[in-house]
């Protein structure tokens, strides 16, 4: 069983249009349908037989004891059978399993009421309600995986994380309020009515009632109108036939627990519900302790929720095109750090805001992890997954609930002073801080097990892709080679270093490739001309995106081939001239422009840039001493090339280490000593140092198609570059600057 490696990640449609798409796929229209109505009668249910079970008592001892008896009578199956119930989604057909799951709810919950109306004492009621309720809830059980593992088969792929976002807002948004409001308008209708309803007729009655139509319901739709479910896959039939229930059942622990991008997710999705379980147990002691009160517990409690709502509603309209492995770890540290900020909160505005940070948190952490679930685990081991996940939610949170509020109860907490703050440092506070800290951990943890942009910074990474430019990983290749890069304004001499470095190298007996931008291939030379030619100027982000294509032709037909086979690779001009005359000197967004670049270049880096430094005027007056004249970008304005001087030594500014800046104003020999001192060490480590060119087919660089790529070493590129030099002629004598 491997699991298919495939991102569920960016949607490539805007919210409405993506919801529309998936509500146009007719099955996963019903399944919508189903899970709305089941969803529904879970609630709608879960209300009806605590009060009804309440009601049959006058103490209210009793009624407490019935009421809250029922409710956990609910979540106790999960730990009973939990494990087991998604070896029946995998193992038997999905749409039968569904269809007869809900056949025995539709049985159970209404016997019921029914029970009460044929003269049963109060005892016998609230007894059979309990144990008609823990079968019912162990049945769906059942029901939850297969429906999950049901539901990727029935949409694209493209479409899960809109189809997810839909499912959840209806479970856990639309229809808990439909319940509750329904309930409270049944009562309240016959409250002011003043009518005196028999006993089957009363509203709670009506409620388990709806309850039990709503599983007869959605057993007939999934029956008559989701056929699609049904039907084995062969992998799935081949493990139903030669494996035992018991072997699949550890089979199905076995892959989580061995799959690291899964056994993360399960563990991070735990990890959220934690911190909200945490958040929600120490909330009413929490509240006491802001001198805020009962209210403010309800509306801690309330604004998690619409937290909750918020992040998977919201979440991936603002996260865009984020990679959904980098948002589901993010959004565990996210509700955990606010964990800790509410920790911190000494003010109720505090404490809401981070309730609502943690419910969003917890929330796309949830929708993330569930869309990547989906995504990423085999049809044939679904319904195990998705039944951990399931009701490990289910445990998780009741546990931390449960556990949070017995710590906290334990605890005594002491008064704080400092200035004009005052607020109490308690066992709750700490409790949040600790939990806080170890959400943290588990997050950083995720992130890092399947982060798939390595390399790419996160912060960057984010702001860009809330702007709708995420940022794209390094293209992978063996890189053996050395690329070093001449940088500099119009007439700094990038050209005569650049051929006075291939001679010092080719005479050392090193592969060389020089090269330059734009023009060094045949697609170049026509982008050159476009760009220079002082004709039809191109429009300011034209001229960006021709040089770019220019970029992405060189590195990828020479310069990545070069440096895979171990060449050291010397180019005039790369990425830092788009971003200093485009950015800066034609004024156009200079984070944009890098952007662009490195899609462009699929984030090659050079090992050295050497930016030869020039007054403009010195610069320009030694391009016309060539009296060639002056191409489109030669003749911009002075303050045109002001500019590009001044973001060229930015650039070397922010990475000195990348970087050798030189007074390009110095005797050429006197800049070429100090470029080939500064590349003795980075030429050191290349393969032991010098080797005869081409280098021998017996090196560490393995072959493969970029040895197809050309050696400029003797091409027009090299020639054309000494025949304009006209290299005999030096440059006068000035000092060197290094900063
Ligand atoms: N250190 C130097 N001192 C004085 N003159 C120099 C120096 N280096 C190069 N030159 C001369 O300046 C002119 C421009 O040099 P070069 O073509 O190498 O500069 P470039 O930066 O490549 O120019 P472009 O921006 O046009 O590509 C040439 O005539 C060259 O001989
Ligand atoms: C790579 C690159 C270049 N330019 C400009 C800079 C120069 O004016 C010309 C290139 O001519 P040179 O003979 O190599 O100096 O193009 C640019 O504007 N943007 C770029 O990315």
């Amino acid at each position: 069983m491997t699991a298919e490696t495939r991102e569920s990640g960016p949607v490539d449609l805007s919210g409405a249009a993506a919801l529309r798409s998936v509500l146009r796929i007719r099955p996963f229209r019903r399944l919508w349908l189903v899970l709305g109505l089941a969803s529904f009668g879970d609630w709608i249910g879960l209300l009806a037989t605590g009060i009804f079970a309440a009601a049959q008592f006058q103490s209210s001892a009793g009624q407490g004891a019935a009421f809250g008896g029922t409710i956990a009578v609910r979540l106790l199956p999960a730990l009973l059978l939990g494990p087991i119930a998604g070896v029946f989604a995998d193992r038997f057909d999905r749409r039968y399993t569904m269809v007869i799951t809900d056949l025995i709810r539709f049985v159970f919950y209404g016997s019921i009421p029914i029970v009460a109306l044929v003269g049963a004492s109060p005892g016998v009621i609230v007894a059979w309600a309990t144990i008609a309720t823990f079968i019912g809830e162990t049945i769906t059980l059942i029901w939850i995986p297969a429906k999950e593992a049901a539901v990727p088969n029935l949409i694209p792929k493209s479409r899960i994380e809109v189809s997810n976002q839909l499912t959840l807002v209806t479970t856990y948004g639309i229809t808990p309020i439909l319940a509750a409001l329904a309930l409270s308008a049944l009562t309240a209708g016959v409250q002011q009515s003043g009518l005196t309803l028999p006993d089957w007729a009363q509203p709670v009655q009506i409620a388990l009632y709806l309850n039990a139509i709503s599983r007869l319901a959605t057993a007939l739709t999934v029956f008559f109108g989701i056929k699609e479910i049904g039907g084995k896959s062969a992998e799935r039939q081949q493990e139903a036939q030669q494996q035992s229930m018991f072997r699949q059942f550890l089979d199905g622990w076995k892959y989580i627990g061995t799959t690291p991008l899964v056994r993360g997710l399960v563990l991070g999705i735990f990890g959220a519900f934690a911190a909200g379980g945490v958040v929600i147990g120490a909330a009413k002691t929490f509240a006491t302790s802001l001198g805020a009160g009962e209210a403010a517990f309800y509306l801690l409690f309330g604004v998690i929720f619409m937290g909750l709502a918020l992040g998977i509603g919201l979440g991936p309209m603002i996260i865009r095109e984020l990679s959904r492995r980098r948002w589901f770890g993010m959004s565990i540290i996210l509700a955990s750090g606010s964990v800790m900020f509410l920790g911190l909160a000494f003010h109720l505005s505090m404490a809401l805001a981070g309730a609502l940070l943690v419910g969003a948190g917890a929330g796309m952490a949830f929708l993330a992890g569930t869309t990547l679930l989906y995504g990423e685990v085999d049809d044939a081991v679904r319904g195990r997954v998705f039944a951990v996940v399931q009701i490990g939610v289910r445990m998780v949170l009741l546990l931390a609930i449960t556990l949070s509020g017995f710590l906290v109860g334990l605890g005594s907490s002491r008064r704080v002073h400092l200035g004009v703050v005052h607020f109490d440092v308690s066992s709750t506070r700490v409790l949040l801080l600790v939990a806080g800290a170890i959400g943290i951990w588990v997050g950083v943890s995720a992130f890092r097990q399947m982060d798939d942009k390595r390399g790419v910074p996160i912060l960057a990474d984010l702001w860009g892709s809330i702007r709708g430019r995420p940022l794209s990983p390094d293209e992978e290749f063996v890189r053996t080679g050395v690329f070093v890069v001449f940088e500099g304004g119009e007439g700094a001499g990038k050209s005569t270093q650049v051929t006075r470095l291939a001679a010092t190298l080719g005479a050392d007996g090193r592969d060389v490739v020089v090269t330059r931008e734009p023009g060094a291939t045949d697609v170049g030379a026509r982008i050159r001309q476009l760009v220079l030619d002082k004709g039809d100027a191109p429009a300011p982000r034209a001229e960006a995106l021709l040089y770019a294509a220019d970029r992405a032709h060189h590195v990828a037909t020479v310069v990545r081939p070069a440096l895979a086979r171990g060449a050291v690779v010397v180019s005039d001009r790369y990425v830092d001239s788009s971003l200093a005359y485009q950015g800066a000197g034609r004024t156009l967004p200079v984070a944009e422009i890098s952007w662009l670049s490195s899609w462009a270049t699929g984030g090659l880096k050079p090992d050295l840039v050497v930016l030869l430094d020039v007054d403009p005027g010195i610069g320009l007056s030694r391009v016309d001493s060539r009296g060639l004249g002056q191409d489109r970008l030669e003749s911009e304005s002075r303050a045109f090339h002001e500019r590009v001087r001044y973001a060229f030594l930015d650039l070397a500014a922010a990475d000195p280490k990348r970087y050798l800046v030189l007074d390009a104003g110095r005797p050429a020999e006197e800049i070429s000593e100090a470029v080939t001192a500064r590349l003795a060490g980075l030429l050191s480590t290349l393969n032991g140092g010098p080797h005869p060119a081409p280098a021998p087919a017996s090196t560490a660089v393995p072959p493969g198609p970029d040895l197809d790529a050309p050696d400029l070493r003797d091409e027009p590129v090299l020639e054309e570059m000494a025949e304009v030099l006209g290299l005999e002629d030096e440059a006068p004598e000035d000092p060197v600057r290094r900063r």
